[in-house]
């Protein structure tokens, strides 16, 4: 329903994303290309800066992009050859934005209905027809008791709530959310975000949703698209995601991993997994990006929630050869309680593995471990250079201190 195609959007700036050491212009969109159905809630997740909310303002009409083709249906909002760039009032999209700019002097139901209040005459419903419509969305919003109210007298989930409808009122083709949740604490983020994908999915909105939160984006999303430097690194949806990131970046920054550097050793053409040799231990996985061959360097991405713990009673070695896949031995060096989970960190050899158990399972630093990772369940992909990985190593949550 929405394309955005080889999408490009510069700024005048320090030339930190310069294409060239004379262009002294920062490259925020670098030719970003996606579809949205109709129906799904679409996110652009990434760190701060890769040109998340820039492309969101060129879907909106608030930036003219340098190039590229926007359309919604057979609505061509942008097309940089062919010189169409439609006004955003034009383009009847909903947009809820970090900051709510909620109307300190109106009440809900004021604020909720001003978009549709300064609409050109011809398309402003009557002032009955502006009631009903203006009740049904806060209604929908849990607001309608409150319709009376100054809207400072909401609270920080309540004003939320009334940006959305004041988005809703103007019944948009397409909504538009960047960082909708972002102001509120963390507990009610968390609420909110059941509520907006509830509401998304009662009323059938086609939305983008930005944000730099992961945990957020893999909760709400139909599909993700993860962002660095301006471009799209992976679509894909949530689980995918998680599951089979195509490279270091998206492992690293979407969720918490154990990533170990080494070199393929081999490959088994049966089921198409491989077994990476890293300083420490012999590691077999699944390719979950480029295809990659015996000898060439390669990450493995092991979630800590993959890492099974038993007793050592059998002897496993700890490097991994003894011919079974994945069972090293190790010794607990830290643990912490997390609530639900008990986190351990185990020592193999010289190699550290995090691991999530289950919070029955508590095994006291000293003890001796055998760990069992399902090889289907662990991602091999191409090693990033150092740039990259550190950017998505930095945004993600850090492993911290486990003692
Ligand atoms: N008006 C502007 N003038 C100059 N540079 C800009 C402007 N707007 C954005 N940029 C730059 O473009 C790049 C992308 O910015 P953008 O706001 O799209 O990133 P973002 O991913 O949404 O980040 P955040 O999550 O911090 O909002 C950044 O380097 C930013 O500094």
């Amino acid at each position: 329903m929405l394309v955005v195609d080889d999408l490009v959007k510069t700024f005048d700036g320090s030339g930190r994303r310069a294409r060239s050491a004379d262009d002294t212009r920062v490259l925020a969109v670098d030719g970003v290309s996606f579809d949205v159905q109709d129906g799904e809630l679409f996110t652009l997740l990434g760190p701060s800066g890769c040109g998340k909310t820039t492309t969101l303002r060129s879907i909106a009409g608030l930036e003219r992009p340098d190039g590229g083709h926007i359309a919604l249906g057979d609505r061509v909002f942008f097309d940089g050859k062919r010189k169409i760039n439609t006004p955003a009032n034009s383009r009847r999209l909903g947009m809820v934005f970090q900051s709510y700019a909620i109307w300190p002097h109106m009440s809900v139901f004021d604020n909720a209905a001003f978009p549709v209040t300064v609409l050109p005459r011809g398309r402003r419903p009557s002032r009955t027809q502006l009631r009903e419509r203006v009740m049904r969305v806060l209604e929908v919003t849990d607001l309608a008791a409150m319709a009376d109210r100054a809207a400072t007298k909401l609270s920080g989930g309540q004003q939320q709530r009334l940006a959305l409808a004041r988005a809703l009122v103007g019944e948009p083709d397409l909504m538009l959310l960047d960082e909708p949740l972002s102001n509120l604490d963390a507990k009610l983020r968390e609420a909110m975000r059941f509520e907006l994908k509830r509401l998304q999915r009662e009323l059938g909105l086609t939305a983008i949703y930005v944000t730099h939160d992961q945990a957020e984006a893999l909760a709400m999303s139909s599909r993700i698209a993860v962002v660095n430097e301006g471009k799209i690194v992976q679509v894909g949806k949530p689980r995918e995601i998680y599951e089979r990131p195509a490279s270091e970046f998206v492992a690293t920054f979407v969720g918490v991993t154990n990533l170990l550097r080494g070199t393929v050793a081999a490959v088994d053409a049966a089921d198409g997994s491989c077994r990476v040799d890293t300083p420490d231990l012999s590691v077999w996985g699944v390719m979950t990006g480029s295809p990659l061959q015996v000898g060439d360097d390669a990450a493995v991405s092991i979630r800590p929630e993959c890492v099974q713990l038993d007793a050592d009673t059998d002897g496993a070695r700890a490097d991994g050869s003894s011919g079974v896949r994945n069972e090293f031995s190790g010794e607990v060096g830290t643990r912490a309680f997390l609530g639900d989970s008990v986190d351990h960190v185990i020592a193999v050899g010289k190699q550290e593995i995090r691991n999530r158990s289950n919070p029955a399972q508590s095994i006291a630093p000293g003890n001796r471990v055998v760990l069992r990772i399902d090889h289907t369940r662990v991602a091999v992909i191409p090693p990033a250079d150092q740039k990259t990985a550190a950017a998505g190593a930095a945004a993600t949550e850090t492993p911290g201190d486990a003692g």
